[in-house]
């Protein structure tokens, strides 16, 4: 049986950005830049004033000068005329400084009046620019590939007129879900019946990391349906199928894929939830088959796709970043897996204490909801004491906020 640190090893070793493309500014958001971006101009492009004031030579000003008001420069206009000896312009912040003029000086620095201004104060050469290229000089790289873009490299994208920027693609993720007891939602299922969920759960998973969900619908417990949509799934960029993956005498999952060409990677991780969780490749594209267990599903997912799946994406850091934290009460678990145990964590004093989420069983679905967070639990531990420190997986963004 594999580890589990080496299945998610082996998962990001095979699996690489899955293609770039062009997209609309605004359609970028929280996605990953593809090419390094370097600035094609200075910014800002020329001199201008941070102040509305008065743009004069700093040369003949002191405190009581009085000089002559001999332009008006607002936002948005930029002046040809020289700022002459004895001068002032009156400028508005973002206004183009004119030639002659080295210095601003603010409003509230003078007694102003319409035709002349008195300074009120020292003025020191060069106050109140904002210099060209003093925030980025033409050429430098700003943007490396790899960047994630949010609101800030929006704006400097936009000032540059960057309309269009490449970025790593979104992947498309077929969903397939096996078994014969299933029927689709809005079907009343019958006695032995069950909602085909994990579709849907998937589906809600993969749209949270910013892929594409295709949902396939049901492969039944035979040959050919398996064969024709499973088919189906290896065309989208990677294909996530539910159930069928243990050792049941329908568990078909595995055999057909390996008839379809996909070569195993791993089988059995060696954790608990996700026992029978197998990873696989045909080509480039990956294949997770995860338990059916609706539990076993979410966690198999979040442990072992939500990575791959970013890092296809273009994000460098795919993994959730594990914290340490403290148990509340002490468990048990078997040993040979590592488990992961669902917890709510509260934060106090800056340490993260984890308590039971509720029944450990993976037929157990509300102590997903109740749950925040994973404590991984080693697989070659028994014991673990009340107090103990452990490490986390942090599932609910929300824990990092607070009302
Ligand atoms: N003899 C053994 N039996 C089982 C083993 C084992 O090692 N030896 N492993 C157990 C573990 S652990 C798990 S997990 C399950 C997973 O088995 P499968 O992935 O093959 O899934 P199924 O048996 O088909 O289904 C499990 C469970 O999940 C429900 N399910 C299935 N698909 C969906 C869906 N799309 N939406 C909602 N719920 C779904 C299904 O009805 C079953 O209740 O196997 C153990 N058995
Ligand atoms: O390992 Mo299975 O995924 O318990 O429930």
């Amino acid at each position: 049986m594999m580890n589990y640190e080496k299945a998610r090893r082996t998962i990001l070793e095979k699996v690489a950005p899955a293609g770039v493309e062009r997209v609309l500014l605004l359609e970028a958001a929280g996605r990953i830049l593809a090419e390094d971006y370097s600035a094609p101009s200075d910014m800002p492009r020329w001199d201008n004033s941070a102040m509305d004031g008065f743009a004069v030579r700093s040369a003949g000003c002191a405190p009581g000068t009085v000089l002559k008001v001999t332009d008006y420069i607002p936002a948005g206009v930029s002046s040809g005329d020289a700022v002459l000896e004895g001068c002032a312009a009156r400028i508005m912040t973002g206004a183009p400084i004119p030639p002659g003029a080295d210095t601003v000086v603010p409003i509230e620095e003078t007694e102003a009046g319409e035709q002349s201004v008195k300074l009120l104060q020292q003025v020191k050469k060069g106050d109140h620019i904002r210099f060209q290229g003093e925030d980025v000089g033409r050429g430098d790289l700003i943007m490396p590939k790899g960047t994630l873009i949010g609101p800030p490299q929006v704006s400097l994208l936009a000032s540059f007129s960057a309309a269009v920027v490449p970025v790593y693609r979104r992947v498309r993720v077929a969903i397939l879900s096996t078994g014969d007891e299933l029927v689709e939602i809005g079907t009343e299922p019958k006695e032995s019946q069950i909602v085909n969920s994990n579709a849907l759960a998937l589906a809600c998973a993969i749209k949270l990391c910013g892929a594409e969900p295709v949902i396939l619908g049901i492969a039944r417990d035979n040959r050919e349906s398996h064969l024709a949509l499973l088919t189906e799934g290896l065309k989208a960029d990677v294909l996530v199928t539910s159930a069928g993956v243990s050792a049941g005498d329908r568990d078909l999952v595995r055999e057909i894929l390996a008839e379809l060409g996909v070569v195993e990677q791993f089988w059995k991780p060696g954790v608990k939830p996700g026992g029978p969780t197998a990873f696989a490749l045909r080509g480039n594209t990956p294949v997770f088959s995860l338990p059916g267990n609706p539990v076993s599903t979410m966690i198999t997912f979040d442990e072992f796709v939500r990575p791959a799946l970013l890092r296809m994406m273009g994000h460098e850091k795919a993994l959730r970043r594990t914290v340490r934290g403290y148990l509340k009460e002490g468990t048990r678990k078997k040993a040979g897996k590592l488990n992961f145990l669902r917890v709510q964590v509260t934060i106090e004093d800056g340490r993260y204490l984890a308590s039971t989420a509720g029944d450990q069983n993976t037929g157990i679905l509300k102590t997903m909801l109740r749950c925040n967070a994973l404590a991984l639990l080693p697989a070659d531990r028994i014991e673990f004491a009340a107090g103990e420190e452990v490490e986390l997986h942090l599932l609910d963004p929300t824990l990092e906020m607070e009302a």
